[in-house]
């Protein structure tokens, strides 16, 4: 054997790459022009693709091929019932508003003011989607019972803190029923009043107006604070069934200073032509007075900012225009 044959040749297969060079050259140029077609093919393809063509809220419907129903909207997630009760009747309306709101499917929960610490848990119902009830009854001189005393002092407190602001508790939406006598005068129903007042300082919404319990029967408005309560209670379930459907309330067009918003938002729910308010974001009339005390009657529709004793800048230079204007139009004008 020739030892010669044997070992490797590398110059002659490097010199027939050397001189086949234009072809590789030409392969490498056609399996890239190619790649590039099929580059655009695939682009063509997605582009036509239904998830592209299709609009996002149809896309919304379809989960693997299937139209499936649009994630139904929660209006009102649960009712949570806060009372303040020395002597029971509070708590036994609390009793009785749970079991009539069995029927509307929600997750109702009793709390005991006492055992409520309001610093920790109140922000919760800012995003709760809860609706907050609460039933309180007046001791003397206008006291909370001993077993609300911490939360309506805490209350008090946040509600004239301006580090707390007035939307702190922007997004609760809340009733309140007072338990009281009127013999007691000014100190009738007081505690009702102020935890009233406070959450609505703090910027919660006030779903419906106070309802006033009097236990005495000759000036009750419904003969006594039981049947008060009834009232009351009838009340608080047919907006909660409304709130729950998401429905929007009627403002009758009473909205002042031109700032029914019902013109400009929510299309898709409101009847073509009809006058309605937005529930849930803004104040509406129940939730505009922020002292209101009444049992049936709805209150007037008057602007938070207009009750409330701090002015933004903005209104306060609106407000000088105004009065700017005023002058010059009693000005005796030259002849
Ligand atoms: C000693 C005492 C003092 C009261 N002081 C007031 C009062 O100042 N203002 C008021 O509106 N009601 C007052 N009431 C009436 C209670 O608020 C009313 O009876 C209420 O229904 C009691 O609720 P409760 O049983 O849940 O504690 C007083 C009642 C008692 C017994």
């Amino acid at each position: 054997m020739d030892p010669a044959s044997d070992t490797w040749d590398f110059s002659s297969p490097l010199i027939s790459l050397w001189i086949n060079r234009f072809y590789i050259y030409l392969g490498f140029a056609f399996g890239f022009s190619l790649w590039i077609c099929f580059q655009i093919v695939i682009r063509k393809q997605n582009k036509n693709s239904p998830e592209k063509t299709t609009p996002k809220a149809s896309q919304n419907l379809m989960t693997n091929g299937y139209i499936s129903r649009p994630k139904k909207e929660v209006f009102v997630s649960g009712v949570k019932i806060f009372y303040g009760s020395q002597t029971g009747t509070a708590k036994g309306f609390a009793t009785i508003l749970a079991e009539a709101l069995s029927s509307l499917n929600l997750p109702v929960a009793m709390i005991n003011l006492k055992d409520y610490d309001p610093d920790d848990r109140l922000i919760e119902e800012v995003t709760s989607k809860n609706v907050c009830a609460f039933l309180v009854a007046t001791y003397t001189d206008g006291q909370p019972p001993e077993s609300a005393a911490w939360f309506c002092k805490w209350l008090e407190e946040a509600a004239n803190d301006f580090r707390f602001g007035k939307t702190y508790l922007k997004g609760m939406r809340y009733a309140v029923f007072g338990l009281g006598n009127s013999v007691y005068l000014s100190h009738f129903n007081t505690v009702g009043k102020n935890v009233d007042k406070w959450l609505w300082m703090l910027g919660a919404h006030r779903v419906m107006t106070r309802g006033e319990g009097d236990g005495n029967v000759v000036k009750s408005k419904h003969g006594s604070v039981e049947a008060d309560f009834t009232a009351w209670k009838t009340k608080f379930i047919s907006r909660l069934q409304a709130l729950h459907k998401g429905e929007r309330k009627h403002c009758g067009g009473n909205c002042k200073k031109g700032k029914c918003e019902s013109n400009q938002r929510g299309s898709e729910v409101a009847e073509p032509g009809s006058h309605v308010q937005e529930e849930l974001p803004h104040r509406d009339a129940e939730d505009e007075e922020p002292f209101g005390s009444t049992n049936e009657e709805e209150s007037d529709t008057e602007d938070h900012q207009s009750s409330n004793p701090v002015i933004d800048v903005e209104d306060l230079g609106k407000i000088m225009d105004h009065v700017k204007k005023e002058k010059q139009d009693v000005k005796p004008r030259r002849i």
